[in-house]
């Protein structure tokens, strides 16, 4: 099986009183191993919304999530969390980073919380952070980094488990041109050293378009770009 995601007909609507809100509307996507997606949209088309069903942090109204082979609706809460921790990483253009913790810390937690012994943990979060170029940036705290040096912790931090999927949103979202580029690259770079697939949610069509495949989301209805 070469597909890590499937998803069919995914449906989602919010009831607010009388006020109902579909927000997405039968939704397709699959995912080979090793591809990069990129899903556009305007503000409040859906995607973020997407996103978090793909990831399994929401759940549909109807249809169909499949990652690495498991239908997601069959899971109890527990197996759904350790899916997400042994097939799945997330990036998030705000970084979500532990503030009182180091970069080397930050990004040994997924391996601590797996039941890795630390020496081993750290050592695999040091390698990881200098691949991304982060080797003089080790003990610093994400206060002490710029929003590029956060992202690249942020990406160390979604790869050290070796997912076989990573879900970014906006991950070059608060970043200037030239630091948005760099984080492109390093993505790229990691795609085809590990296999990672991903998607990634962006307003930046110039980036959509370089990845291997790039969807318009509109009013919660997902088409691949002309
Ligand atoms: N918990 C909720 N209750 C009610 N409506 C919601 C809820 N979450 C999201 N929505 C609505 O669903 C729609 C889609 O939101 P979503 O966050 O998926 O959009 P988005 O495409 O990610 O937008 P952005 O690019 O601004 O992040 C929006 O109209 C939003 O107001």
């Amino acid at each position: 099986m070469n597909n890590v995601l499937e998803a069919s007909q995914i449906c989602k609507t919010y009831r607010d009183g009388q006020q109902v809100t579909e927000v997405l509307h039968q939704v397709n996507l699959t995912i080979a191993k090793a591809q990069m997606v990129a899903i556009v949209g305007s503000s409040g088309s859906g995607k973020s919304t997407l996103l978090h069903i793909l990831g399994t942090l929401d759940t549909p109204d109807s249809g169909n999530v499949q990652i690495a082979g498991q239908q997601i609706a069959k899971l109890s809460a527990n197996q759904k969390a350790s899916l997400r921790n042994e097939k799945l990483g997330f990036i998030y253009q705000f970084h979500h980073l532990l503030m009182d913790f180091t970069a080397v810390e930050n990004v040994a937690m997924p391996l601590l919380i797996r039941g890795q012994a630390p020496v081993e943990a750290n050592a695999a979060a040091t390698a990881l952070l200098s691949r991304v170029g982060l080797a003089h940036r080790l003990t610093h705290k994400p206060s002490e980094l710029s929003g590029g040096e956060r992202q690249r912790v942020a990406i160390a931090r979604a790869l050290v488990t070796k997912p076989a999927l990573i879900l970014a949103d906006e991950p070059t979202g608060n970043l200037d041109q030239q630091t948005a580029e760099s984080i492109y690259q390093l993505l790229r770079e990691l795609n085809r050293e590990f296999a990672t697939s991903f998607v990634v949610v962006t307003h930046d069509r110039a980036l959509a378009a370089r990845l291997d495949k790039h969807y318009l989301m509109t009013d919660g209805r997902l088409e691949p770009a002309p």
